[in-house]
């Protein structure tokens, strides 16, 4: 039985890790799906497809289970979006997800979903974790030892403390003028 198991994974952290270990327990092998595979340099989503490759690949290898990481780009139309992932990955047999709106595109297609209780999610959140890169708080125990040593040698947090300045936003215009404005004198 083959599973599958999406997310940004913006960082993989211990509650993802925790997750993939109790799928172990179901399945044989598991597609992994990195989510908004286009998104990166952002506070939301700081780290690349290929840099989250790594964290994960890295990661579930101390797992007694067949792996496929598969990049996943956004594509703007819901309504595809089961049919877009079935294209890019190995076959499978059940979904598993916590988040609503996948949750419910999986069922629509007839594809069963099992979720999961989330596991210490006050400190188990990928939102909490990159704060606390940002603000040079502790977060190293709160993702598996190998994606500590894939953040550092990608210098990720320099990244993402860098993209979150925006206390001042640079913008250049059309005829190459740079313009520093404050956030709140942007429209979007
Ligand atoms: N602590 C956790 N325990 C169990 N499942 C989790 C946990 N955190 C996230 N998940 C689930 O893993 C999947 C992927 O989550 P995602 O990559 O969005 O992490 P997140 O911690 O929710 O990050 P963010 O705060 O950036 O949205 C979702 O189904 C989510 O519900
Ligand atoms: N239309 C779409 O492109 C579409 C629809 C549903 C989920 N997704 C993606 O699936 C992933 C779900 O992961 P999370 O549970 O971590 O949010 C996200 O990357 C999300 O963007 C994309």
């Amino acid at each position: 039985m083959r599973g599958f198991y999406i997310g940004r994974f913006q960082p993989y952290h211990n509650g993802h890790h925790s997750m993939v270990e109790r799928i172990a327990d179901e399945v044989d092998e598991l597609v992994l799906g990195i989510g908004s595979a286009d998104d990166s340099h952002t506070t939301h989503d700081p780290f690349t497809a290929g840099e989250r490759i790594m964290m994960i690949t890295k990661a579930v290898a101390e797992y007694d289970l067949t792996t496929y990481v598969v990049p996943l780009e956004d594509i703007n139309r819901n309504a595809v979006w089961v049919s877009h992932v079935e294209s890019m990955c190995p076959d499978f047999d059940v979904a598993y997800s916590n988040n609503p709106l996948v949750v419910r595109l999986f069922e629509e297609a007839g594809i069963e979903v099992r979720q999961s209780p989330m596991f210490d999610r006050d400190r188990l959140e990928g939102s909490e974790i990159r704060q606390r890169m940002i603000d040079d708080e502790s977060w190293r125990d709160r993702v598996p030892a190998s994606v500590v040593e894939v953040i550092e040698e990608i210098h990720g947090i320099k990244r993402l403390q860098h993209v979150s300045d925006s206390d001042s936003l640079e913008r250049y215009t059309a005829s190459g003028e740079s313009v520093t404005e404050s956030i709140d004198d942007l429209d979007d």
